[in-house]
């Protein structure tokens, strides 16, 4: 499958060198040459996985010989190695002691998807998230100086595409100044998960195009060398001019300039030249990046030529080179229908324009893109910068939709609260993969949003429960003069039957009646709540309720459902801590009702590891069976007097 299949020898392993490692120290002695062949290996793996479940792929591809080189001149179950965001870990765990293991990776129970110091103490912290590497090495050099361990080496390798996150800049900042021993490898594909966009993309373009890399620097610099350095004006401005250049020559003057040195670019997949620049690194004092030009999807052709699509495939098979997904089953996701819903709200009013920070694909928005061109920002991995931004489109007049998955929307909290709630804004939150996100796993959940978000004055939250709900939203969310959001998981949205019920503010919607209990269920969970509601037929009489709305919630709803002694049960993808059940508690409460009638069902509050969502939804009871056998104990055990 590979472009370079590695060789089977009769009866040995598949991969004779991946299994003899006990873990990475035994790279260090070995010759650049066997690290290719090591190399050649770790792309069968990979290919392999691919034909078995989606995964990160393309990224993984890129940095086989990055962390080759990486391992073999670094020990870093001494010396201090992170891998900015994380989804490029696979190779690192391949050499580290996890080969054996590998199979299971992103499947309940097995390795992760990303670091996890679980697994090994060669992953240092669990991250999902991108943009924080350089600063967690920084105080890792910071308390390794601290702690009287000065010999241990630091290294953050850090992704063009997750670069620009402003946190980097806030890192090099700090480590510039400290002047303090640092090596920030910057591995440069060209790609984010799509095409990287904005300035600092385009100032990696040019250090590219450097003679440094193009080969061409010795010849230019002996040619300026010829250069006289005295004479008259004209020669001492051509003398100055010579200066400039080979300063240009050297490249990365944005870096030098904050004190940190600047080497490269170099090429990424030359194990033996990576090895000898990372010895340099070692050399030089202070803080150093080191830029490294990769190929996205490098040694998988049809990887390296469409590295959008293979950053997480779904599982595939190769069939003589030519790569064959399996047709997707089931109702489109409600990832589709908020796209399309975006569509048709910028089709109607051109004040209307969508930002996303660099999840075009993973939001489905390239339509979007293609279509109102001028009205569609990507921003990068930029997710405060977002918000922001938003909040200035807003003030002139433009109805901003902020389109971020609900984990990474964590990162703009502050600027969701100052410049949009705090200014009541009508900025528009679409916070996609609210819920569990599966094989990605806790760093990517999106558990946390009813609570952080249902804080704030001002902010009136919701969540569709089916499909035609989710445009009927955004349509109310855009007429209301003040901030909103919707969230919706990774899932696909449940086609109802019935007519829906007009969007009122504040207003849930009746699906059916029941004389013993009533299900809520806030956003998706209403699929699951009619099929329990229906299973329960001829045993218990429940009604269930699209809730809608978190905030405001809706009190008339909440006493209506509990009226007469019934048993309610909430129902919601995402924590149970400070979510909707606790909203609907607080309603209760306040109106002074038998809050006992109440049963909560939610995510534990707990890190949820990864897995199928659905598996991980029926832990919680979040299943259809789950969920009607929490209504035959409620109407057993509850008795309201
Ligand atoms: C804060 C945050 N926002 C968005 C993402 C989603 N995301 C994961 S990888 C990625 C692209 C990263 O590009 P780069 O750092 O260049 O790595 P590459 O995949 O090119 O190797 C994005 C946008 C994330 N993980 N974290
Ligand atoms: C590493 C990362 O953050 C993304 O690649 C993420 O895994 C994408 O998730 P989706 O596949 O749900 O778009
Ligand atoms: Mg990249």
């Amino acid at each position: 499958m590979t472009n370079t299949e590695p060789q089977q020898q009769s009866g040995g392993p598949r991969h004779p060198l991946l299994a003899a490692l006990p873990d990475a120290r035994p790279l260090a002695g070995m010759p650049s040459e066997t690290l290719n062949k090591m190399g050649v290996e770790i792309r069968d793996v990979l290919c392999n996985l691919l034909a078995t479940r989606t995964a990160h792929f393309a990224s993984n591809l890129g940095v086989v010989e990055l962390c080759l080189a990486l391992h073999a001149e670094f020990d870093f179950q001494n010396d201090r190695l992170i891998w900015d965001t994380g989804h490029q870990i696979y190779p690192h765990k391949l050499v580290t002691g996890r080969y054996s293991q590998f199979e299971s990776i992103r499947t309940r129970g097995g390795l992760m998807g990303y670091p996890n110091p679980a697994e090994s103490p060669y992953d240092l912290f669990m991250t999902g998230h991108a943009g924080s590497s350089v600063s967690t090495a920084v105080g890792l050099r910071s308390g390794d100086i601290l702690t009287g361990h000065p010999d241990r080496r630091t290294v953050a390798v850090i992704g063009d595409g997750a670069f620009p996150s402003g946190i980097v800049f806030e890192a090099l900042n700090n480590a510039g100044a400290s002047k303090e021993d640092l090596t920030v490898v910057l591995n440069d594909n060209k790609m984010s998960i799509c095409h990287r966009t904005g300035a600092v993309a385009s100032y990696l373009d040019r250090l590219r195009n450097n003679p440094f890399y193009t080969g061409l620097k010795h010849e230019v610099v002996r040619l300026l060398d010829h250069v006289p350095m005295f004479g008259d004006p004209a020669e001492r401005l051509l003398a100055q001019m010579k200066e400039g250049v080979k300063a240009g020559l050297l490249g990365g003057m944005l870096f030098e300039e904050l004190d940190i040195r600047y080497i490269g670019p170099i090429d990424g997949h030359n194990i033996a030249l990576l090895r000898k620049y990372m010895n340099l690194c070692k050399e030089i004092e202070g803080p150093v990046l080191l830029h490294v030009v990769t190929e996205k999807g490098h040694g998988y052709k049809p990887a390296a030529e469409d590295p959008v699509f293979f950053h997480t495939p779904p599982a595939f098979e190769d069939r003589g080179g030519t790569p064959v997904t399996r047709g997707s089953d089931g109702c489109p996701p409600y990832t589709t229908h908020a796209r399309d819903a975006i569509g048709e709200a910028m089709k109607r009013d051109d004040r209307v324009t969508v930002i996303t920070a660099a999840m075009c694909q993973g939001n489905k928005l390239e339509p979007v893109r293609e279509q109102f061109p001028e009205r569609f920002f990507d921003v990068g991995i930029c997710e405060s910068h977002a918000v922001a931004f938003a909040a200035g489109q807003c003030k002139t007049g433009m109805r901003p939709i902020v389109d971020i998955y609900s984990t990474f929307l964590q990162r703009s909290y502050d600027q969701i609260f100052q410049e949009v709630v705090l200014q009541d804004l009508p900025v528009v939150f679409m916070m996609d993969r609210a819920g569990l996100t599966g094989p990605d796993g806790p760093t990517h959940h999106g558990v946390y949003d009813i609570g952080y978000m249902r804080l704030f004055p001002n902010l009136v939250l919701m969540a569709p429960g089916y499909a035609a709900e989710l445009p009927m939203m955004l349509d109310a969310c855009l007429a209301h003069d003040h901030p909103t959001g919707i969230r919706y998981p990774k899932a696909s949205a449940l086609e109802a039957t019935h007519t829906p019920a007009p969007i009122e503010m504040g207003k849930a919607e009746w699906i059916r009646e029941g004389d013993d209990g009533t299900i809520v269920a806030y956003g998706a969970m209403l699929e699951q709540a009619i099929e329990a509601a229906e299973k329960l037929e001829g045993e218990l009489s429940v009604g269930v309720v699209n809730a809608r709305f978190v905030k405001p919630i809706d009190h008339e709803m909440v006493e209506k459902s509990m009226a007469d002694g019934r048993f309610v049960v909430t129902l919601e993808e995402g924590t149970i801590v400070g979510g909707f059940g606790s909203a609907f508690l607080e309603s209760a409460a306040d109106q002074r009702l038998d809050t006992r009638q109440i049963h909560r069902l939610a995510l534990p509050d707990v890190f949820v590891e990864h897995g199928d969502r659905s598996d991980l939804l029926a832990d919680s009871s979040l299943s259809a069976e789950g969920i009607a056998n929490v209504c035959r104990n409620a109407a057993s055990n509850v008795s309201v007097g």
